[in-house]
This record gives structure tokens, C-alpha cells and sequence, in this order.
């Protein structure tokens, strides 16, 4: 598959299985969803994804050999596939060029223009002693106006907002030129014209190929703007599939514990979530 294609892997952190044998896909060219509650593991498999978490080889042997969670998967080994290649066996620079993550919350310490963060972005691109060329300049300037930020090129990012850092750090993914973008929470900090816009270029980098995972709390951001969901809980993926048919109202309520109803958005006719209590 022309994507991401993840089996069988596991998370332990501190001696505890965080991520318990997850199965999913993200196909190229669209957005996918990694919805489900507080503490699903939704920043941890992002974070395996990325190869910054070590999988956990785990006691049950090969995915597919009778261990629990095996019936009806075929036999083989466990592990992150895109694009056909094995993700985690790309040594570090060509894995860098190849996804980027944002991460929810990263902070930033050092003292750095917003510029020279999104130039950051250049670096897997670039000769070990090679100096930033045009194009490097031109992208990074293209990628900082995408998230509607030129205007603070000159500016301390330790002195920024949340909702501004988290635009930067968007802005250096992007610069990177992925062609798998694992995002945690990128709307969080966002005010609410920012997260549409967000949305919004996320669906267009998908439309030009590349593949697209982002953790998100909103359902209706989900609902609407994403293409494919996987839906977590408790470390392990309780649905996946096209968005559409996949975020029911009553996987909602299974998952979250409330009522959901999805209605239309009287303007653009995407789904929007509405939630009650239960009871
Ligand atoms: N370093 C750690 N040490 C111990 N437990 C951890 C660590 N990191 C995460 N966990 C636990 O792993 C579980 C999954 O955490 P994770 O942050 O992946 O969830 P999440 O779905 O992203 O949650 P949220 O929606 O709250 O961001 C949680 O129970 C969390 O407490």
C-alpha cells in the first residue's frame, strides 16, 4: 500500500503496555483521524510512529502466531511499514525526510527567531557542511505563510503564544516536506479560525500525496475533516475505517460514554458532533 501501514506493535513504558497491538493503516493522500479518549494512547503510538518510542518486541512471539489478539491475521512480523519500506529501518536523516511530527505542547527553550525554527525544518534536505540555498529560504518562507505567520519571522519563539508556537511548529513540519505528517492535537492551542485553516491545509497537503495522521479531541474537526479514522482506547484500536461510515453516534457513546448526534452544517454540509451526557 502506497501509505502507512502499522501490525501488531506494541508500547511498554515504565514495565506497562501503553500500546497493545495495534493494527491500523493511513492511506496516502488523505487525513486520517487518531481519535479516542484521555490517556487511549494516542500520543504514544504517534511518538512509535516516529520512531521516537522503541517498540516493545513483546513475549508473544511473531504478529499472526496464536497469541492473544491473533485470530484471523496471518502470519508475519510485527512493525511500521510506509510506502511499501520498512519505516523504523531508515537511518535517522532519511527518516527525516521522509515524516515529520508535531507534537502537542513542544516546548521550546531556545532562544530562536521564528525563522531560524522553521529553517530547522531544512536540515534533513541538506549536505552535512552545506549551506541553505534558495530553495531552502524559499520553502521555509512558503511554509511560515501557509500558517499565516510571515509576520513574525523576527520574532523570540520563547516569547510567542501558545496558539502562535504551535503555528511555527507546523510551519517547520511542513518546511521538511514530509510525505507522512504525524500531528498531536495540532488544534489544541488554535482559536477557532486557526483550526479551520489548519484543517484546511492538512486536506490540501493530503490532496497533493502525503499521508496525514493527526491525534484530535474535536469530533466535528474529525467528523469533518478527516478522510479515515482510528479510534482508540485503552492502548488498543476499537474501530477504524472511512470516516463517514466509521464516527456513529453509537461508537461515540461507546467510547466516550455520552450521547452523540451528528448533524449538518447548515453552511457546508460537513458533519457536526453534537454531545450530551449520558443519564
Ligand atoms: N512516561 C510515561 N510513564 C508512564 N506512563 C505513561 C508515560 N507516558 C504515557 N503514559 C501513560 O500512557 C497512557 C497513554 O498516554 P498517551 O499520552 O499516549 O494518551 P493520549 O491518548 O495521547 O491522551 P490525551 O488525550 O490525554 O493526550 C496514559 O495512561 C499515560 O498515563
Amino acid at each position: 500500500m502506497n501509505g502507512l501501514e502499522v501490525r501488531g506493535i506494541s508500547v511498554r513504558i515504565d514495565g506497562t503496555l501503553i500500546i497493545d497491538g495495534v493494527d491500523c493503516t493511513a492511506p496516502a493522500g488523505t487525513v486520517t483521524a487518531l481519535i479516542g479518549p484521555n490517556g487511549a494512547g494516542k500520543s504514544t503510538l504517534l511518538h512509535a510512529l516516529a520512531g521516537v518510542l522503541p517498540l516493545d518486541v513483546g513475549a508473544d512471539g511473531p504478529v499472526g502466531a496464536g497469541g492473544p489478539g491473533d485470530e484471523g491475521r496471518p502470519p508475519g512480523p510485527a512493525g511500521i511499514r510506509f510506502a511499501g519500506g520498512d519505516l523504523l529501518a531508515l537511518p535517522r536523516r532519511a527518516r527525516a525526510r521522509t515524516l515529520a511530527l508535531v507534537e502537542q505542547d513542544a516546548g521550546t527553550e531556545l532562544s530562536l527567531t521564528v525563522a531560524e525554527v522553521v529553517a530547522l525544518g531544512r536540515i534533513p534536505h541538506q549536505g552535512y557542511f552545506a549551506d541553505e540555498t534558495d530553495h531552502d529560504r524559499e520553502l521555509a518562507r512558503a511554509a511560515l505563510e501557509s500558517v499565516g505567520m510571515t509576520d513574525f519571522a523576527d520574532r523570540d519563539v520563547t516569547e510567542l503564544s501558545g496558539g502562535e508556537r504551535q503555528r511555527v511548529l507546523l510551519a517547520r513540519a511542513l518546511a521538511q516536506e514530509p510525505r507522512l505528517l504525524l500531528l498531536d492535537e495540532p488544534t489544541n492551542h488554535l482559536d477557532i479560525a486557526a483550526q479551520l485553516t489548519t484543517l484546511r491545509l492538512l486536506a490540501g497537503l493530503a490532496a497533493d500525496g502525503v499521508t496525514v495522521v493527526a491525534a484530535l479531541h474535536d469530533l466535528t474537526l474529525a467528523a469533518g475533516y478527516s478522510d479515515n479514522v482510528i479510534v482508540l482506547s485503552h492502548g488498543r484500536v476499537v474501530a477504524s475505517g472511512p470516516t463517514a461510515e466509521t464516527l456513529t453516534p453509537a461508537l461515540i457513546g461507546e467510547v466516550y460514554g455520552v450521547e452523540a448526534d451528528i448533524l449538518r452544517n447548515p453552511r457546508t454540509g460537513r458533519p457536526i458532533v453534537a454531545l450530551s451526557p449520558r443519564g
